[in-house]
């Protein structure tokens, strides 16, 4: 099981790194993976905190969440001899950062711009190849630095997509726990309770999420590091990604104008808890406080294509078995999504 050694959260922490980096004793030479809006909003900063002690920075812009893209930061840190790479910005930037620093064997530090996603803790990375989305076992990232002044600046959306994310580990845990008793599939209780509790918690405090808080980013940035843990005693991303994630999967495949991963997640778990005849109307509500898309017309994706999401998702990981078993019949998607209001 592999957890990060320092979790900094807090006003200000940008200005931390280059003491991280020192107490870590990292090295000389860093390369930091950062998008193209979030290098100017932290990348850029970050290379200069470094600079200042002394440490040679390179900075590489990526662009999406693909094995080439890992494959290319790995190029860079060949050549550059990298000590040590440093994931800037959003879940793909620190997907990336994350896979190719495992691969090339140097520490990782996880530095997120936003609090959408559960990833920036996780010893996972989702990575896209051929078209498909598979989470890859990694290194945890040795610091995870969150600076919640950064993050309070960020679109509110990216913030309630965090919510979702985490409020998805419901249904996960559910089919999780389905899995485990007919399939056998290895589970644990300490991870399951960690990730429902965590969810639960947020569920609770719907109505403190706010825009333009740092009390909210502390907030969702605990649950998401919470839930980030639990996928590292798993050992898998089962304890926050279900068949929820499965239909966010497809709606990526399907939609020529696919929402954000959270967004996604959040409706699908409003779907798939209705398929597990939980209460899914707690989820709902708690998402609509929060202010997170609870429809399509929400999402911005039409109806036609959360259908064929719904109808697809079971394909987009065979082997994880969920709720949707071996699939559900057009007429049951419909059934589901105008029942829960996901449809009109
Ligand atoms: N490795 C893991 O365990 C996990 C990985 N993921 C992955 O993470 C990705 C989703 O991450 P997201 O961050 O939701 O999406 P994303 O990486 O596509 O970023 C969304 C947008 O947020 C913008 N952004 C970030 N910080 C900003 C700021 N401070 N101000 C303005 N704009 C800002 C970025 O420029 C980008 O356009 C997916 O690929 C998903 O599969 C999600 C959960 C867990
Ligand atoms: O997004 C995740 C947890 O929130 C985990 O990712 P996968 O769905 O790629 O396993
Ligand atoms: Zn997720």
């Amino acid at each position: 099981m592999q957890l990060p050694r320092d979790v900094l959260v807090g006003s200000d922490m940008l200005g931390k790194v280059s003491d991280v980096c020192s107490d870590l004793q990292l090295g000389r030479n860093a390369l930091i993976v950062t998008g193209q809006k979030t290098r100017d909003i932290a990348g850029i900063k970050v290379a200069e905190e470094l600079e200042e002690t002394g440490i040679n920075v390179q900075i590489h812009v990526s662009g999406s969440a693909s094995m080439e893209e890992v494959e290319n930061v790995m190029e860079i840190a060949r050549e550059m001899d990298t000590d040590f790479l440093l994931g800037v910005g959003s879940g793909k930037s620190i997907d990336v950062a994350k896979l190719a620093a495992t691969r090339h064997n140097v520490p990782f530090l996880s530095i997120p711009t936003a609090a959408s996603h559960d990833g920036i803790v996780s010893s996972r990375a989702s990575i896209t190849h051929n078209g498909e989305t598979t989470s890859i076992q990694a290194s945890a990232p040795m610091a995870v630095i969150a600076d919640t002044e950064v993050i309070a600046k960020a679109p509110f959306r990216l913030l309630a997509a965090g919510c979702g994310d985490i409020i998805s580990n419901c249904t996960a845990v559910l089919d999780w726990q389905l899995a485990h008793r007919l399939q056998n599939v290895a589970f644990s209780e300490y991870a399951a309770a960690l990730a429902s509790m965590t969810a639960n918690i947020l569920i609770e405090s719907a109505d403190s999420i706010k825009p333009d808080l740092e009390s909210s980013v502390r907030i969702v940035v605990k649950a998401l590091v919470s839930s980030g843990v639990a996928m590292s005693i798993a050992g898998s991303s089962r304890p926050a990604s279900g068949s929820e994630h499965m239909f966010s999967h497809a709606l990526n495949r399907i939609a020529p104008n696919p929402a954000l991963h959270g967004e996604q997640c959040g409706i699908g778990t409003i779907l798939m808890m209705y398929l597990h005849g939980g209460d899914w109307k707690e989820i709902r509500d708690a998402l609509r406080i929060i202010g997170a898309p609870t429809t399509a017309h929400e999402l911005g994706i039409e109806d036609k294509y959360i259908l064929q999401a719904l109808v697809e998702s079971h394909k987009i990981r065979p082997e994880r078995y969920t709720i949707l078993g071996t699939g559900i019949t057009p007429d049951a998607a419909e059934v589901v999504a105008r029942t829960t209001g996901v449809i009109s």
